[in-house]
């Protein structure tokens, strides 16, 4: 936050300054017009409320790094006229001064300027959601809350999922997506029939995804630090992934990991290695030559309109609420999919660095991400927004929580009462859940359950909905 308040502070003084070397010459100059600049339409005129000069407009500006300021140039020579643009001036060093100051004292310059400052509108008020949506859920990067999220929107808005075929879980990972492994998407049926809304596992091929969705679909993803991804993946995938089956401890596996890892094994060491950039369809055992990394990114960036960042979960869902144009519970969520603390290890500063060069692909391709997401961020609300969203984000869940779970605390497998609320378990990892508060009504209770539901119990539902004539799934629940 310091960061942003100093940047958009400096980039304001720039352009204080600015306005102050047009201002001079513009006093040199024949015309004293108003700059093309100040008529640009992103600019709006503010009264100024002082009883100085009850007509002189101060204009303020929306810049990517928030709210400048402006004088209005004078438009005569006479002596009351000069007067005003005296006041003006003085003015305007005022303002300047006072900006010097806030940025000299690392102070959030919001708190001066709060008649410039007009309340961002609040697009979803102003137009329809977007409910078109491609979610890449990449592993082990809160993607499980995530599709909880899409779940529930689809769900209370009467959208179609493209939901795995059959007895599937996930659509056909971690080979290439075909359009196939979606139920409903006959192999040598009509290619037009388009769904509004496709979240489960895959690995992203982007000609195939196309076939299931529309047009007009929103792409999005998430991404995580490369260091905690693999810390997740290695407990989660411990018995399932060749490369960490015969090694104890991450550490050790990072210490020497082509002792462990083999290329030509298959698709299931997907997880050892650069996993997000394999379920981004790219090949996780190239090599990271700069060339071929900036065209992987910038065909990421072509396809998908945003990116978020699992660390910084919270931001996340302030801005994909504003670019889907969503209400503030759409992006409320529980924590789903962690672990206990039992099952958490953290590595050593030395391993770290080696899961960052192991991982040279994710790396670069969180690094890139992280990047644009705060850069989009920046663009999309002010620091005094931010935190105003994130406040309301929390408050919401907060009451949720007290209202939905038994206990804000998540439970492991035995102590879930209600099998409907049991996480799947896999390789070394506990996966935790939460029990609901009892005598909950009907309605309280509908909205509690679908918050809590684990994944596999939340696609069941779905595809029972979406497909009464077909078998209903049958899920693996782990046992008590
Ligand atoms: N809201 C929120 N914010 C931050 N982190 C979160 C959130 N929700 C889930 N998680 C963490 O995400 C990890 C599980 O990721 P996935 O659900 O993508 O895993 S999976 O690939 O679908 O199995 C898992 O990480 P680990 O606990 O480190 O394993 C979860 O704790």
């Amino acid at each position: 936050m310091t960061k942003l308040t100093n940047k958009r502070l400096t980039r304001t003084q720039q352009s204080l300054a600015a306005r102050l070397r047009r201002k001079t010459e513009s006093k040199n100059s024949d015309g004293d017009s108003e700059s093309p600049e100040l008529s640009s339409p992103r600019r709006i005129t503010y009264p100024l409320d002082s009883g100085g000069a009850p007509n002189s407009p101060i204009l303020v500006g929306f810049t990517e790094y928030g709210w400048a300021t402006n004088l209005a140039p004078d438009t005569s020579e006479t002596s009351p006229r000069a007067a005003g643009r005296s006041f003006h001036v003085a003015l305007f060093f005022l303002v300047l001064v006072v900006l010097l100051m806030a940025g000299f004292l690392h102070v959030d310059v919001e708190m001066f300027t709060p008649l410039l400052r007009i309340k961002a509108q609040d697009s979803s008020r102003d137009s329809t959601p977007v409910t078109n949506i491609m979610f890449l859920k990449t592993h082990k990067t809160a993607s499980s809350t995530m599709l909880n999220i899409l779940y529930r929107f689809s769900e209370s808005h009467n959208l179609s999922v493209a939901l795995p075929k059959g007895s599937m879980f996930h659509l056909g990972y971690p080979w290439l997506f075909v359009a196939r492994y979606v139920e409903g998407m006959e192999q040598n049926g009509p290619q037009d029939h388009h769904f509004n809304v496709m979240c489960n596992h895959l690995r992203f091929n982007f000609p195939e995804v196309q076939k299931v969705m529309p047009n007009d679909t929103f792409y999005l993803s998430i991404l995580r630090n490369p260091v905690s991804q693999l810390e997740s993946s290695f407990i989660y995938y411990k018995r399932y992934s060749p490369a960490f089956q015969k090694v104890k401890t991450l550490d050790q596996f990072l210490a020497d990991p082509w002792k462990y890892y083999n290329v030509s094994v298959g698709l299931k060491n997907a997880y050892a290695r650069n996993n997000m950039w394999f379920d981004f369809g790219f090949d996780n055992n190239a090599q990271a030559e700069e060339g071929y990394v900036r065209r992987c990114l910038s065909e990421v960036e072509r396809q998908f309109q945003l990116v978020l960042i699992a660390d910084y979960f919270d931001e996340s869902m302030v801005l994909l609420r504003r670019r889907l144009r969503w209400q503030l519970d759409d992006v409320v969520s529980f924590k789903l999919n962690l672990r206990s603390q039992r099952t958490i290890s953290h590595l050593n500063p030395e391993s770290q660095e080696r899961a960052k060069r192991w991982c040279d692909l994710d790396w670069q391709l969180y690094q890139h991400f992280n990047r644009t997401f705060w850069a989009q961020l920046q663009a999309e609300v002010s620091p005094r927004q931010l935190r105003e969203e994130l406040a309301q984000l929390r408050a919401r869940r907060q009451e949720l929580t007290t209202l939905c779970l038994q206990d804000p605390e998540p439970k492991n497998t035995t102590q879930i009462k209600d099998q409907n609320m049991l996480p799947y378990q896999s390789g070394d990892a506990e996966i935790l859940g939460y029990n609901l508060r009892q005598g909950l009504d009907n309605a309280t209770l509908h909205i509690c359950q679908r918050m809590a539901m684990p994944e596999l119990q939340y696609m069941a539902h779905l595809y029972a909905l979406q497909f009464p004539d077909k078998p209903p799934k049958d899920i693996p629940l782990p046992k008590k």
